[in-house]
C-alpha cells in the first residue's frame, strides 16, 4: 500500500533529486500502519530550510524558526520540517530552542511515544530505531527512552497519553504509566486551551471508558481545572458522538454551574450556546417536562445527549434512543419558526397596519398555534385564525 498523497510523494521526491533525505513522519505513519486513513501527512528531511526553500518555487513560512515550511504542491500544502533536536524546556511546553540536525534518528529520539516516533520512505521502507511497529502490534504506549524526560520536557504529552488510550484503546507500558503518575502536576503549566483540544478529542474516543479510568487511577484528574467526582456516571454516558456531548455530561454528572465549566475551560460561546441548552433540558427532564416544548425548541443532538445522561444518572426511568426523539420530532407540523407559512408582512397586509413589536408577538402566537394543532400551517388557515383571534383581541 502506498502512502501519502501525489502532492506529499512529489515532495518527498524532488528532496531526494536535490540530495537530501526525506521521510514521511508522525501521526499520519502511525495512523498508516493502524490500517487507518492517515491525515496531515508530515514529512521530516535532512535539508536545512533555507534549501527546502531553494528546491521549492512555492513555499510558505509557517514556522521556519522550529523548521517548518509549507511547500505548495498541485495546490496542496504540505509541511516540511528539518530534523531537529530540542534544547531545555524551561516551561515544560516548549522548547527554548531547537537545533537543527542532519540525522533522522536525533529526530526521532526527541519524539514522545515509539509509535509516534517511526519514519516510513518513498518506498515504503518503515524506519523504527525504538521499536514502535512492535508496540503497535502490542497495543502498547510507550515513550521514547525515559519517560519522565519526555513528559518533563513537554507536559502536554501527559494529556495526550491519555488520548491515545482513548482513541486507540492501547495500555499503557509500565514505566510510562508511572511515570504518567509522577509527572501529573505538570499539568498545571499546560494552557486550558490546550487541554481543551486534547479532551475534546478524548471524549469521542472509542475507548473512552477506559482512558477516563486511567486519568482518575493517574491521578491526573486532580490537576485538571474541574472534573466530576462520579467518573462511573460520567463513563456510563459514553460513548459520546461528539466532544460537545462528552462536555454536557461532563457538566451534568460534575453539577458544575454552566459558567463555572465554561470559565475554566476557556470555551467558546458556541459550545456555551449548546452546553446551556443541555443544562436547560437536562432540568426541565428531571421536572418530568418532555412534551411538544422541548421537543421543539431543543435540536436532536441536545435532546439526544440530554437523554443519554439522564438514563445514565437515573437507568430505572423511561429513556428514549435517538431514533424515538427523532421520529417524534418528526411529527411535529413545523420544525422551527422558518417553516411557518406566513411572516410579518402578511400579518401587516391582512391588518392594514404598520410593522411594530406587535409582528414578533403575533408570529410567535401563530407558531404556537400550529404547533399545538390549534390551526393547519397554510397561508389560508392562518389568515383564518389570524382575522378571528385579531379581531377577539381588538
Ligand atoms: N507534544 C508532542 C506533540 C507531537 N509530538 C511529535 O510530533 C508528531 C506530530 O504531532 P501531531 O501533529 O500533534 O500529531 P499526532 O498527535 O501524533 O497525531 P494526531 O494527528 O492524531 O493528533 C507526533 O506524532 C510526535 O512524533 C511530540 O513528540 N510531542
Amino acid at each position: 500500500m502506498s502512502f501519502g498523497t501525489a502532492a506529499s510523494r512529489e515532495v518527498v521526491r524532488q528532496l531526494m533529486d536535490a540530495g537530501y533525505e526525506a521521510v514521511f513522519v508522525g501521526g499520519s505513519v502511525r495512523d498508516h500502519l493502524l490500517g487507518k486513513e492517515a491525515s496531515d501527512i508530515d514529512i521530516a528531511t535532512s535539508a536545512m530550510p533555507t534549501e527546502v526553500k531553494e528546491v521549492f518555487s512555492h513555499t510558505f513560512d509557517v514556522g521556519i524558526q522550529h523548521g517548518t515550511v509549507l511547500v505548495m504542491m498541485y495546490g496542496e500544502p504540505i509541511e516540511v520540517t528539518t530534523y531537529r533536536t530540542e534544547g531545555t524546556y524551561a516551561d515544560h511546553r516548549r522548547p527554548d530552542e531547537v537545533h537543527f540536525v542532519r540525522s533522522l534518528e536525533e529526530d526521532l529520539k526527541r519524539r514522545d511515544f515509539t509509535m509516534n516516533a517511526l519514519a516510513l520512505t518513498l518506498d515504503g521502507l518503515c524506519i523504527d530505531p525504538f521499536g514502535g511497529q512492535e508496540d503497535i502490534k502490542k497495543r502498547l504506549i510507550r515513550a521514547v527512552g525515559n519517560a519522565d524526560d519526555r513528559f518533563q520536557e513537554d507536559a502536554l504529552r501527559i494529556i495526550r497519553t491519555v488520548r491515545f488510550a482513548s482513541t486507540l484503546g492501547f495500555a499503557i507500558e509500565k514505566d510510562t504509566a508511572n511515570a504518567l503518575k509522577n509527572n501529573a502536576p505538570l499539568i498545571g503549566h499546560i494552557s486550558v486551551e490546550r487541554i481543551k483540544t486534547e479532551m475534546d478529542k478524548l471524549f469521542i474516543g472509542k475507548y473512552v471508558e477506559r482512558a477516563l479510568t486511567i486519568l482518575v487511577e493517574s491521578n491526573l484528574h486532580r490537576e485538571l481545572p474541574l472534573f466530576p467526582q462520579e467518573i462511573g456516571m460520567l463513563s456510563a454516558c459514553a460513548p459520546f458522538s461528539s466532544p460537545l456531548h462528552g462536555w454536557a455530561a461532563f457538566m451534568i454528572v460534575g453539577k458544575f454551574n454552566p459558567q463555572d465549566l465554561f470559565k475554566a475551560y476557556k470555551l467558546s460561546n458556541q459550545d456555551k450556546q449548546f452546553l446551556t441548552a443541555v443544562s436547560e433540558a437536562f432540568q426541565e427532564r428531571l421536572a418530568g417536562k418532555f412534551g411538544t416544548d422541548q421537543l421543539y425548541k431543543y435540536t436532536e443532538s441536545v435532546l439526544q445527549i440530554t437523554e443519554r445522561i439522564f438514563h445514565a444518572l437515573y437507568p430505572n426511568k423511561e429513556y428514549m434512543t435517538i431514533e424515538e426523539l427523532r421520529e417524534m420530532k418528526g411529527k411535529l407540523p413545523i420544525q422551527s419558526k422558518e417553516d411557518l407559512c406566513i411572516n410579518g408582512k402578511d400579518l401587516m397586509e391582512w391588518t392594514g397596519q404598520r410593522g411594530g413589536k406587535w409582528l414578533g408577538e403575533w408570529l410567535y402566537r401563530a407558531e404556537r398555534a400550529v404547533l399545538y394543532g390549534q390551526c393547519i400551517n397554510t397561508s389560508k388557515h392562518l389568515k383564518e385564525w389570524f382575522l378571528s383571534e385579531f379581531k377577539r383581541q381588538a
